[in-house]
């Protein structure tokens, strides 16, 4: 395939441009560009359009030695495309193989792989060698393999296997995808079933066994998300945190670990709020963690913290839903009390994809909510009574970025 090729510059966008790292909110109402940059840009980007869909301009980009790398680049971009789903199945049969587990001591002969795995050795070798392409595991020689560089990764984050293999939900609803985003009832979808608060007006009452599965998968990847937010929030000093959707409880027991003096408090639905009051009981945390059951859309939200978290929880709900919960939070925060948003969001410099793409169709299929960028997120924090938002600098955009702000006076 020698499909698209070089890109003649492509003139500045003339529409508002991602939210600044440690800006302030205020001037989100974005300025229209002037008519005749509008027509004078369309003109230009058509032209361009036309020249790289013209075959004769690509084989030309394709064979000019100067230009040949750039075709060979977006040929890989959009093969890339093609084959993403390929890629993401060759990794689930990897975690669901364990191979990854079974190379953590050391390469492994195909013999030895064979007896490990249970697959036939032709088979076994067609998804050694497709992993090898992908970076999973690497031939050490002499028919054995051993962790490739993103296979090693892999180990040594313990919620990802589990974060794949809940993929295959995703993947079932996406196999029509114009009819997911065509569909009107989105609530029979197999990751509306997983999430089973999304779009359920009776998630009180949900079950344990309805929240099991999510409040694991939560616990297991929160690792590296509390590290993150817990890198950049400014929580000392301060005397009591309250995580509203804190899951089980992990990430207050990994802030509980580094502020000894802070005192926890969670709020989630009642099954899940049991879940943490076990885990706060099995880390020695009873007296200092407590884990209130309720529903934020309806119940006011415990008093007595001088700070909320909202961690990986806007995200899961529609505009009307956050504003509500964001102006319970400041009703049970004091005037100056700080909330600390930490999500994936949209636009997120490096990581635009994940953003809108990943998450906003991951989103559709559980059936509420959307990402939102840094500044969709000032003005409904403004509308809940959170003047002078600001986004922290984060670590790692792709994972979260973490939102900050104080609750003005009522
Ligand atoms: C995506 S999980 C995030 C959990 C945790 N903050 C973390 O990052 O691991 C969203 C959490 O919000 C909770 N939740 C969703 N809707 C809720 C509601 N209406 N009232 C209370 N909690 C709710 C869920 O039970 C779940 O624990």
């Amino acid at each position: 395939m020698t499909l698209p090729t070089t890109e003649p510059d492509t003139p500045p966008d003339p529409r508002p441009q991602p939210g600044v790292v440690a800006s302030t909110a205020g001037s989100h109402p974005a300025a229209q560009p002037a008519p005749w940059r509008e027509a004078w840009r369309d003109r230009w980007l058509g032209w361009r359009d036309r020249l790289l869909a013209s075959p004769r301009f690509q084989q030309l980009a394709a064979a000019f030695p100067p230009t040949r790398p750039i075709a060979r680049r977006r040929s890989r971009e959009l093969f890339d495309l093609c084959a993403g789903f390929v890629y993401s199945q060759i990794l689930l049969a990897c975690v669901r193989l364990r191979l990854f587990q079974h190379l953590a001591d050391g390469p492994q002969s195909v013999a030895a792989l064979v007896a490990r795995t249970g697959l036939g050795e032709d088979a076994l070798r067609r998804l050694l060698d497709g992993a090898v392409t992908l970076r999973l595991v690497e031939p050490r020689g002499r028919d054995r393999f051993g962790l490739g560089v993103l296979g090693a990764a892999l180990l040594g984050n313990g919620g990802l296997p589990d974060m794949i293999e809940h993929h295959a939900l995703l993947y079932a609803d996406l196999a029509d995808p114009v009819g997911l985003l065509r569909r009107d009832d989105r609530r029979d979808t197999a990751l509306a079933r997983y999430w089973a608060y999304a779009d359920n007006p009776a998630a009180s009452a949900l079950p344990p066994d309805a929240v099991a599965a999510y409040s694991r998968l939560m616990a297991a990847t929160q690792a590296f998300v509390a590290d993150e937010v817990l890198a950049v929030a400014p929580l000392a000093g301060r005397r009591g945190l309250l995580d509203v959707g804190g899951g089980e409880g992990a990430f207050l027991c990994a802030a509980g670990a580094r502020h000894p003096r802070l005192n926890l408090m969670l709020f989630d639905l009642p099954a899940v709020a049991a879940r943490a009051t076990a885990r706060f009981e099995a880390a020695g945390l009873a007296g200092r963690a407590t884990a209130h059951g309720g529903d934020f859309r309806v119940d006011p939200l415990p008093a007595g913290a001088d700070t909320v978290s909202l961690v990986r929880v806007l995200h899961d709900h529609d505009d009307d839903t956050v504003l509500a919960l964001l102006r319970a939070a400041h009703r049970a925060l004091p005037s100056g009390g700080l909330l600390v948003v930490a999500e994936p969001m949209a636009e997120a410099p490096g990581a635009e994809r994940m953003g809108a793409a990943y998450f906003g169709f991951y989103l559709l299929a559980m059936g509420r909510g959307r990402p939102r960028t840094p500044s969709a997120l000032y003005t409904l924090l403004e509308a809940a009574g959170f003047p002078r938002p600001r986004l922290l600098r984060s670590r790692n955009p792709l994972l979260l970025q973490v939102v900050v702000a104080e609750a003005g006076s009522p």
